[in-house]
């Protein structure tokens, strides 16, 4: 029997930024359903390889695959399969919340009967229904990101990347996303976030990668009897830039 296509694969992925490597020869993937934890400290190269996976950003080198496709080849892959919440959600200030869903959907490829399930689907699923005729411009911090889950939503993807999801959350929006996380994740999206706090990824993820300066030092399966070992590992390399790996 062939294993399963991962959803995504990272090939020697490279890319330079004001001419020094943000992200150096970075190999993964991730398959259906797993969440994983892009862990480092400030500046590790953990939003740029998340810009890079979302379509944002193009590599200098390599290749990434969404779903066996190579993406770079084909980026109207990443605008469908792919749902992002950058670190902070970029909406426009002058559009209500239902416009920018309607925006999103349009964007990716939803129109008519199906967007309207769809949008109808997320509103409901994210609390959403009170705010649908606000004006994105007086939402609060924790409301303006239920709305940029709810867009990198809306279609369904099977790889949802969200950028450090949880800051500027309360502890109530911080559980509540998490909640989000793992129903995603049992409906067999594949999860990627970032964060340089080790409790939100032994909290919220079933899989670890630690970045530093660029590079994968290390990647592995999380669990219980593991939190002191990551936690000892992750400052090793936060410290020492220690190869972990
Ligand atoms: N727009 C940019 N222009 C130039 N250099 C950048 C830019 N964005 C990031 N960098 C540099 O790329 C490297 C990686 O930054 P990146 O934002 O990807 O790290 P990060 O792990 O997400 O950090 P943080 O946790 O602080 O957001 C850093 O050296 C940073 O200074």
């Amino acid at each position: 029997m062939t294993a399963p296509t991962a959803v995504l694969q990272l090939d020697h992925i490279t890319r330079h930024r004001a001419g020094r490597p943000a992200v150096a020869d970075l190999s993964l993937t991730l398959d259906a359903g797993q969440v994983l934890g892009l862990l480092g400290v400030n500046g590790a190269g953990k939003s740029t390889t998340l810009a890079m996976i979302a379509g944002a950003l193009v590599p200098d080198g390599g290749a990434i695959k969404l779903n066996g496709k190579d993406f770079l080849e084909q980026p109207e892959l990443a605008r469908r399969g792919v749902g992002w919440l950058p670190e902070r959600a970029p909406l426009w200030p002058e559009l209500t919340v239902r416009e920018h869903l309607d925006a999103h959907g349009l964007l990716r490829g939803l129109g008519g009967a199906v967007l309207a399930k769809a949008r109808q689907r997320i509103v409901e699923r994210l609390e959403l229904g009170a705010l649908s005729r606000r004006l994105a411009g007086v939402l609060s911090q924790g409301q303006r990101q239920r709305l940029g889950l709810a867009c990198a939503l809306l279609h369904a993807p099977s790889l949802l990347v969200l950028d450090e999801p949880a800051n500027a959350l309360d502890p109530v929006q911080v559980a509540a996303l998490r909640t989000v996380i793992r129903e995603q994740a049992a409906a067999g999206t594949a999860i990627i976030l970032s964060t340089h706090l080790l409790a939100e990824v032994t909290a919220a993820c079933d899989r670890v990668a630690i970045l530093h300066e660029g590079q994968l030092r290390y990647d592995g399966a999380i669990t219980d009897s593991d939190h002191k070992m990551l936690e000892q590992t992750f400052f090793d390399i936060a410290m020492r830039g220690a190869q972990a790996a």
